[in-house]
Order: C-alpha cells, then sequence, then structure tokens
C-alpha cells in the first residue's frame, strides 16, 4: 500500500505531466532521475523489465513509464523504440519515415509499471492516444509532441490540461489514480 510514489525516470517533461495529474489528485508524487537499462520487446516486456531494474537499483517501492509511437504503416515500429528514431532523425525524419505510405495514423502507448519492490512482480497501467504524424506544429521541448496530431491539433499545441485529458499518459494516469485510490481505500 503506498503512501507516496517514487517515479524514476530520467526525463523532466514526463515528470512534470504525472506531477500535473497526481498532485491535486493527493497523491505525492517524489521522484529520482535515475537512467534505467531498456531491453528490446513489446512495450509491456520492456515496462516489466525496466521497473524491475528500478526496483533493484533503489531498492524499494519504484514507479516507471515507457512511452512508445506506433506507426500503423510501419507494423507498429518505431514503438519503444522510438526515442533512438527521435535522436537519430528528428521531427523531419520522423515524418520522412512515412513518405513512402498513404497512412499517417500512428498510436501514442503509454505504460506505467508499479513494483513494491525487488522481486516482486509489477503491475502495469496503460493509456492509448490514437493521433496522425505531421509536420512539426508548436513548440520543440518535449521529443515528438510538435509531430503528433490528434483532432487537428499538435500535442505542443495543447496546454498541459488540454494534453493531459485525451493523452496516452493521461489515460495511463486515471487507470493509475484509480488503483491508488482502491489501495488505499483498503487501510481504512
Ligand atoms: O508525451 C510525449 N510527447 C512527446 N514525446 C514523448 C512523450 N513521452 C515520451 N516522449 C519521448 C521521450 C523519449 O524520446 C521517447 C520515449 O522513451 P522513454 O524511454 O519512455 O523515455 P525517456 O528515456 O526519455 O525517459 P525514462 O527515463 O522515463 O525512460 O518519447
Ligand atoms: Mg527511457
Amino acid at each position: 500500500m503506498p503512501s507516496h510514489l517514487n517515479f524514476i525516470t530520467g526525463n523532466a517533461n514526463k515528470l512534470r505531466e504525472v506531477k500535473f495529474v497526481l498532485d491535486p489528485a493527493g497523491i505525492e508524487v517524489r521522484s529520482q532521475s535515475i537512467d534505467i537499462e531498456e531491453v528490446q520487446g513489446t512495450v509491456e516486456e520492456v515496462t516489466k523489465s525496466k521497473c524491475k531494474k528500478a526496483a533493484e537499483t533503489v531498492n524499494g517501492p519504484v514507479l516507471v513509464e515507457d512511452t512508445a509511437l506506433c506507426y500503423k504503416a510501419l507494423g507498429d515500429l518505431p514503438g519503444p523504440y522510438i526515442k533512438w528514431f527521435m535522436t537519430a532523425v528528428g521531427h523531419d525524419g520522423l515524418n520522412n519515415l512515412l513518405a513512402a505510405y498513404e497512412d499517417k495514423s500512428a498510436e501514442a502507448v503509454c505504460t506505467f509499471g508499479y513494483c513494491e519492490g525487488p522481486g516482486q512482480e509489477p503491475i502495469l497501467f496503460q493509456g492509448r492516444c490514437q493521433g496522425k504524424i505531421v509536420p512539426a506544429r508548436g513548440p520543440a521541448d518535449f521529443g515528438w509532441d510538435a509531430v503528433f496530431e490528434h483532432n487537428g491539433k499538435t500535442f505542443a499545441e495543447m496546454e498541459k490540461a488540454e494534453k493531459s485529458a485525451i493523452s496516452h499518459r493521461g489515460m495511463a494516469l486515471k487507470k493509475l489514480q484509480e488503483w491508488f485510490n482502491e489501495e488505499n481505500a483498503t487501510l481504512n
């Protein structure tokens, strides 16, 4: 039964979005910026492995999150490898990857993993958001936000609250919040 969450992430933008939703809900988010090694596999496998390694590293309960960007035309790739694609080819490259295809649709997938400690099995909370890949619009300060369009706006063109209400991360955080509140309700 967690009284707070220790979110292990090397990404300050993720942390900001998570705190934006959970702070007002009364869920305390502490954080340690540690880059955990990431394996290859499905989004679920990547998150589980990251979660187990984080729990071993801090020797206690941890929350981790892994984000994937899945292009329909590419059989769901880059998927969990989006970070390396983003770094290597940038916003233009993320568009050019789809030049040979009509279908520009993509799905953003956010998977949180919570683990009580070393040797414990992680619990997963997943959220998905449908969109399409477009030439960059809006501030370029968070990953691929500027090239992912949902309902006519890129994530980068949205206010924090607007993105949270419909995003992959927002959806996953709703599930996490429900679980956290249920877990803690059983304490009383
Ligand atoms: O809402 C988002 N809007 C735009 N871009 C995003 C978003 N969420 C993650 N991203 C980027 C960051 C990284 O380039 C990749 C996910 O990789 P991912 O391993 O999950 O993130 P990370 O390594 O930066 O942080 P962490 O230490 O939590 O693993 O997509
Ligand atoms: Mg990472």
